[in-house]
């Protein structure tokens, strides 16, 4: 019998521990020392947005790609849903409404930051929402690396050239930040801005609980989980799968269905037992990907925890350079 993963499971598991080439000097080199994929996925989207002419950029050529090798066998993945928005705190379907986060998302943020502060992060992705974004930068600023989390603007020419980072030193304390509408939370449809209570009271218990929890139901004129995950799970496998598959640590801030998605995706749930997953504002969940696979950790407890360091070498050693660098 499958296994069924709850929020209550993940966390008992968790707790005990060219343009023409003419133009393509004025295209901006790339901001940071990208992995290998992503700028490929970057020159692939140059290539078909600003012109049908390919850009050439010398940074992102095969031959200056080609020599990153592979780093290790092994990466952690970070998946942190938001904190607490403004509409979770009023409990009205928020779905793809841009709404920040209350002071007390603020503090779930960096509560988040501390219990990954040891963890590594080459890479973040958020979705294009302020409240994955906010919650992404402000757990960065506990983490004991203290490396400055920096999105990237890929959305015209002109955004590159102006972001652009004129210093080698700068780009290597830097972390990239690539924020992507596919990781967006679920389109709520005539549910967005509704209270979740009356609804309830409205359309019934049951119906309401199939609109948020069901895999195949869609609330009115929104998405199901189906089709959330159907640009979700593509993205994640697309853009960051490839990104592990390299050694590259990878944060992820997003939200609650966008993520159970993926989740269903990583830990092999059907779409029965997807129904019973619920995820808390605020709480990290880390997996390690390896062989291919990934296994799921739990919620690491912060900073001072000795069993999350246990789970592989690679984390202990990277825990033990950043004690070093503090003597
Ligand atoms: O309103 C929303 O966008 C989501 C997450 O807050 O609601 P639900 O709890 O139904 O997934």
């Amino acid at each position: 019998m499958a296994t069924v993963v709850s929020h209550h499971l993940i966390s008992s598991i968790a707790s005990p521990h060219s343009p023409s080439n003419s133009k393509a000097s004025l295209f901006p080199k790339e901001p940071f020392n990208l992995p290998i994929k992503f700028r490929q996925n970057r020159f692939k989207i140059e290539a078909t947005t600003a012109s049908q002419t390919p850009v050439l950029d010398p940074l992102l050529s095969p031959s200056k790609t080609t020599p990153h090798k592979k780093k290790s066998n092994e990466a952690s993945l970070i998946l942190i849903r938001h904190g607490e928005s403004l509409w979770n705190e009023k409990n009205l379907f928020t779905g793809c409404v841009d709404v920040p986060l209350t002071e007390k998302g603020v503090a779930e943020a960096i509560q988040a930051g501390k219990r990954i502060s040891t963890i590594p992060v080459d890479l973040i992705f958020t979705s294009s929402l302020i409240r994955a974004q906010m919650t992404a930068m402000l757990a960065m600023t506990q983490h004991r690396c203290k490396k400055v989390p920096i999105i990237l603007h890929d959305e015209n020419e002109k955004a590159q050239t102006w972001s652009h980072v004129f210093s080698e030193e700068t780009r290597k304390q830097s972390i990239p930040v690539v924020a992507a509408w596919q990781l967006n939370e679920r389109m709520y449809g005539e549910l967005q801005g509704l209270n979740k209570e009356e609804t309830a009271e409205r359309y019934g218990t049951q119906q309401v609980h199939e609109w948020r929890r069901s895999y195949h139901i869609p609330p009115p004129k929104g998405e199901s989980l189906e089709m959330c995950a159907e640009r979700a799970v593509a993205y994640f496998e697309d853009n960051i799968q490839p990104e592990l598959a390299l050694g590259n640590n990878v944060l992820i801030a997003a939200h609650g269905n966008s993520l159970r998605s993926i989740i269903m995706y990583l830990d092999k749930l059907t779409s029965q037992e997807v129904t019973s997953l619920e995820l808390s504002t605020g709480l990290p969940l880390l997996y390690i990907f390896k062989d291919r696979k990934f296994m799921r950790r739990g919620s690491p407890v912060g900073p001072t925890e000795a069993g999350v360091y246990a789970y592989t070498k690679r984390l202990a050693q990277y825990r033990q350079k950043l004690d070093e660098s503090l003597n």
